[in-house]
């Protein structure tokens, strides 16, 4: 794929016609108005998506994009760059915190290897590796643009490819020991937010090593000019691997007309990098939490979603995103088994306008 090609994607828009459908259907069960909050726009959401009233998203997959960091040299995380290896190998047997909850959720686990650092075949792990790591921001560009295309491309191919295998829904998730450091300078340079407001601690860090990774992501801001770049050259320059192949997993989803679930900052940061990127990609995708990374808010208010779940979650690895696909299934068996007023032969409820 080239640079052309991918700003010359268009993405279709969804029919209001097919939100007031399943509205209606909601309406018709025997439960107050929109008693299922949130919920019931999400519902329209899917179905508008699916462009049927008939909601089906039984078969669900999350793809988890594993790739290091060269960031991580100047210690702005916890832990070595080989926690993203011995992590992905978890995952490919099933004993990650992921694998632990979609086993419970009915989800499958697609665990990508896009730029781990190793040579190393990963039992149960698809080798999609644009090469192995990226450089560190603080001296050099993170990434090539051939880097950065090749691997948003994987992203669209991984979901054409599981829709031909007939995943319904998608999920998001990483693997990356220092992706917190590149989302934030990511987010803080496309939004132009300060940086100190919305760096956090990742996956833990002393207050000491928390003001070291604020100067690492204001130097590199300031080194390269992010503030005045345009999306790719931010991703290109300050952002990895993951969330490149997530930005093109949520450019896929709208291609393919199939819903996605974002999961925490990270994939926050792909998903508000793929509608800068192709305007309307936003409505194939679906909040699940509030990452307790400080940047998530400003990425959520800027792309008009609302994650339902608050929980202070910051694990990554899309767990919140499997989550949110267990409630989303919860939720939907009230639109497609509940009972309607008619059944309970009782008056169904009107909205009043006020
Ligand atoms: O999903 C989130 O919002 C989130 C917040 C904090 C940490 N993480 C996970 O922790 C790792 C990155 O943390 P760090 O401190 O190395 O940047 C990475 O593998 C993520 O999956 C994920
Ligand atoms: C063990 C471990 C698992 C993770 N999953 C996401 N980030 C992580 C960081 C660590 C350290």
């Amino acid at each position: 794929m080239t640079k052309a090609e991918l700003d010359n994607r268009k993405i279709l828009p969804l029919e209001d016609s097919w939100y007031r459908r399943v509205k209606e259907k909601l309406d018709g069960i025997a439960k107050p108005l929109d008693g299922l909050g949130k919920f019931e726009y999400l519902i329209a959401q899917i179905g508008a998506i699916e462009k049927t009233t008939k909601i089906s998203i039984q078969k669900k997959a999350v793809l988890v994009m594993c790739a290091d960091n060269g960031v991580v040299e100047e210690q702005v995380s916890q832990s070595g760059k080989e926690v993203t290896l011995a992590v992905a190998k978890a995952m490919g047997v099933n004993n990650s915190s992921v694998g632990k909850m979609a086993a419970v959720a009915g989800v499958d686990v697609i665990p990508v290897d896009i730029g781990i650092d190793t040579d190393e075949l990963i039992p149960g792990v698809l080798p999609r590796k644009v090469t192995k790591g990226t450089k560190n921001f603080a001296k050099e560009p993170a990434m090539t643009e051939e880097e950065v295309l090749k691997a948003i491309e994987t992203g669209i191919q991984l979901v054409q490819q599981c829709h031909r295998e007939g995943y319904e829904i998608l999920a998001t998730g990483e693997m990356g020991i220092g992706n917190t450091t590149t989302s934030t300078a990511v987010a803080a340079a496309l939004l132009d937010l300060e940086v100190e407001q919305v760096t956090g601690k990742g996956a833990g860090l002393t207050d000491e090593a928390l003001k070291r990774k604020c100067r690492v992501i204001e130097e590199a801001i300031e080194k390269y000019s992010l503030r005045d770049a345009d999306a790719f050259t931010i991703l290109k320059t300050v952002g990895g691997l993951d969330i490149a192949g997530l930005t093109g997993v949520f450019i896929g989803a709208a291609i393919e007309q199939i819903p996605v679930v974002i999961d925490g900052v990270i994939s926050a940061v792909a998903a508000l990098l793929a509608e800068t990127l192709c305007k309307g990609a936003v409505n194939y995708m679906i909040p699940s939490h509030k990452s307790r990374e400080l940047a998530e808010t400003a990425i959520m208010k800027k792309l008009h979603l609302d994650p339902v779940l608050d929980a202070d979650m910051a694990l990554g690895e899309g767990t919140g995103a499997v989550m949110m696909m267990s409630l989303l299934d919860v939720a939907l068996g009230v639109y497609l088994q509940g009972a309607s007023f008619a059944n309970f032969e009782i008056e169904q409820y009107k909205r009043y306008e006020e």
